[in-house]
């Protein structure tokens, strides 16, 4: 799947800001990003349910909309209410018949971890097991590609455990699955590689292991006791100076001579050092260091 040049406007609003990304097949991708930094727009380009203003978006060679008509995606959207008074058999099962070749429905509820709810009337779920259900109508069609919406979304920490443990497996079959999340934890321990995107354009493009080597090896921290941060961005190494609280944190990509350079000015106050992490690199690469993120 490709999007060139994508850009997606909602009055004023750029949700979608000019994005160039391909995704090869067998892959998984998160898409990760803070609230409303375009993943959605982005998602809803790829699937055909909206337009783009500028640019082109493909899916297997074609326009996303005869992708999907084809059966070739399947995806797991923020909304979308069950229906109710069918079983989640039957829901499942009637999903199937609109694909031109579905796996078994037993087969979905298996990987979808719901086998045992296959009698259950969808409208009496819990949120964890209504969202395992719309993992299943999303893999019934046996797709290449699943694309999924922030799926954990809401869940509780045993059930996303639950919940990567069947997307994985659905990995595994040689499938591309594309996922969105607020989460760094879930895109770093779930996907093959990370695309961060901020107010709709990409801004890092890679493995957890590279995001964090781009945000400078290591971070160094210490007590500012009323000290201005004034030039501490021009001391060598260092990439960016942030403060919390009374404490300056700076990304330095030579921690040794950050240190020096500091000891030299006697700023060595409750000095630490230490590698760098996916926050930092995530923090670096979006707009603000203000933001708090929220975790896992
Ligand atoms: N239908 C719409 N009409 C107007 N503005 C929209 C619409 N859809 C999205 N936007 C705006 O576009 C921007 C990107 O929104 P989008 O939903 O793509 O972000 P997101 O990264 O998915 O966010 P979240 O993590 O909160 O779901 C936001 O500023 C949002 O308010």
């Amino acid at each position: 799947m490709s999007f060139t040049g994508a850009v997606k406007t909602f009055g004023s609003v750029r949700a979608v800001d000019g994005i160039d990304l391909e995704m090869a097949g067998g892959e998984t991708v998160a898409l990760l990003g803070r609230n409303g930094a375009g993943k959605s727009t982005a998602i809803s380009l790829l699937l055909g349910l909206n337009e783009p203003d500028e640019g082109v978006v493909r899916l297997f060679g074609a326009a996303p909309e005869e992708a999907a008509r084809a059966g070739r995606v399947g995806a797991m959207l923020q909304d979308g209410r069950p229906v109710p008074r069918v079983t989640v058999g039957e829901l499942v099962g009637f999903v199937a018949r609109t694909y031109p070749a579905p796996m078994p429905v037993a087969e979905a509820l298996e990987l979808a971890g719901i086998a045992e709810l296959a009698g259950r009337r969808v409208d009496r779920l819990s949120g964890g097991q209504t969202q395992r259900v719309r993992f299943a109508v999303a893999l019934i069609g046996n797709p290449a590609l699943i694309v999924l919406d922030e799926p954990t979304a809401a869940l509780d920490v045993e059930a996303r455990y639950a919940f990567w443990d069947s997307m994985r497996a659905y990995a595994r079959r040689g499938h591309t699955v594309l996922f969105s999340t607020h989460y760094l934890e879930e895109a770093d321990a779930n996907a093959d590689r990370i695309v961060v995107i901020d107010r709709g354009r990409i801004v890092a493009d890679g493995s957890g292991e590279q995001l964090r080597r781009s945000a400078g090896g290591n971070l160094v921290v210490f007590d500012l006791a009323g000290r201005s941060t004034e030039g501490l961005t021009l001391l060598p190494g260092v990439v960016s100076v942030e403060v919390r609280g009374d404490r300056a944190r700076l990304r330095t990509e030579d921690s040794d001579a950050t240190v020096i350079a500091l000891a030299g000015m006697g700023a060595v106050r409750g000095l630490e050092v230490a590698p760098a992490s996916l926050d930092d690199a995530f923090l670096a690469l979006t707009s603000g260091s203000s933001n708090v993120l929220e975790r896992v």
